[in-house]
């Protein structure tokens, strides 16, 4: 039997994680499974550290910490056949609430007991990304949460965000080409407020920027949000809560293989809550590109486990 092992990032949810960690890792030695226990001490560790990780060394890798932890992740494995299981250890666990993971318990449950499913992932100018990969006024919202996000609690995080950031976005115009499922190529040229490439449904922390967005379908889901007035925008915001923002005539959501775009000017790209400066992106799905353990009655999908993940 191949150990286990344990990634920790201390610091997510302020300090939730390493908290969780100590919970989780005394739970695993009363079960008696063996375990390499690794944590992160600053950005990029939790990549260099599964960027070492030895081909089929482990069992199983359990992930405590936020969407940034899992990100990095997803970036530094090899081997994306290693089962993942997440711990909702961060301030918004976007990632884990795809695959139905609310609280430590069902978490822990999952991690010993769960059921390991294929999921698709996004692949963006380099890397691979779990959730949603963005451009425009949601990145420069989560950039602004990001600098407060040890501030304020996470329920006021984004609303405020928002407010500080509308008065000084400026929609940019893009031009972007999609592949759809049948294979028909589109090219567009609109001024948005946002684009978001949707491999899940929710993000920053309880957003359904795109509601029907399934991890299994073989396809990414693109939610463009046009251009509109900022009175609107404030409108708008609330219902991407209960995502009946797609009722917006300025809001579109189309299923696509891959697509890229470029902008008039630059703006801030969004991985996973990671953002950075950008003006273009190329992206496609990866079918089937991580495993992830479920818990056994929730999740996903019912579909049955495919059969190189099936053993464990
Ligand atoms: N020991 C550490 N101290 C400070 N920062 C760290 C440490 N280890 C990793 N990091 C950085 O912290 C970032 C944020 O972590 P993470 O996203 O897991 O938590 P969070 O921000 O609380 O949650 P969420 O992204 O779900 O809102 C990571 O992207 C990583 O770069």
């Amino acid at each position: 039997m191949k150990p286990w092992a344990v990634l920790v990032n201390p610091s997510s949810g302020r300090g939730r994680g390493g908290a969780m960690a100590a919970r989780i890792t005394q739970a695993l030695r009363e079960s008696g499974i063996e375990f390499q226990y690794f944590e992160t001490e600053k950005s990029g560790d939790a990549t260099n550290i599964t960027g070492a990780f030895p081909l089929g060394g482990y069992d199983r890798l359990l992930v405590v910490g936020g969407d940034g932890t899992i990100n990095e992740v997803v970036k530094g494995l090899r081997d994306l056949t290693l089962p993942l299981a997440l711990f909702p250890a961060g301030t918004g666990n976007d990632a884990a609430r795809l695959l139905g993971i609310r609280d430590e318990i069902t978490a822990l449950k999952t991690a010993l007991q769960g059921v390991p499913r294929k999921i698709d992932l996004g692949w963006a100018s380099g890397d691979h990304f779990v959730n949603i990969y963005s451009f425009g006024l949601d990145a420069s919202i989560a950039t602004q949460a990001n600098r407060w996000k040890h501030l304020l609690p996470g329920w006021i995080l984004y609303p405020a965000a928002l407010v500080k950031t509308i008065f000084s976005f400026q929609p940019p115009r893009v031009s972007y080409t999609l592949t759809t499922p049948t294979g028909e190529i589109i090219h567009r040229q609109e001024t948005i407020l946002l684009m978001a490439i949707c491999n899940g449904s929710h993000y920053g922390g309880g957003m359904q920027i795109n509601p029907a967005a399934n991890p299994r379908d073989g396809v990414l889901e693109l939610c463009v949000v046009r251009k509109m007035p900022r009175w609107k925008i404030l409108l708008l915001f609330p219902t991407v809560y209960k995502g009946t923002h797609v009722s917006f005539q300025e809001v579109t959501i189309e299923k696509i293989t891959a697509m890229s775009f470029q902008a008039e000017k630059p703006g801030l790209l969004n991985r996973d809550g990671e953002t950075w400066p950008g003006i273009e992106a190329a992206i496609k799905v990866v079918p089937e590109g991580l495993t992830v353990l479920c818990p056994v009655s929730e999740g996903i999908s019912t579909t049955t486990v495919s059969k190189e993940t099936g053993g464990m």
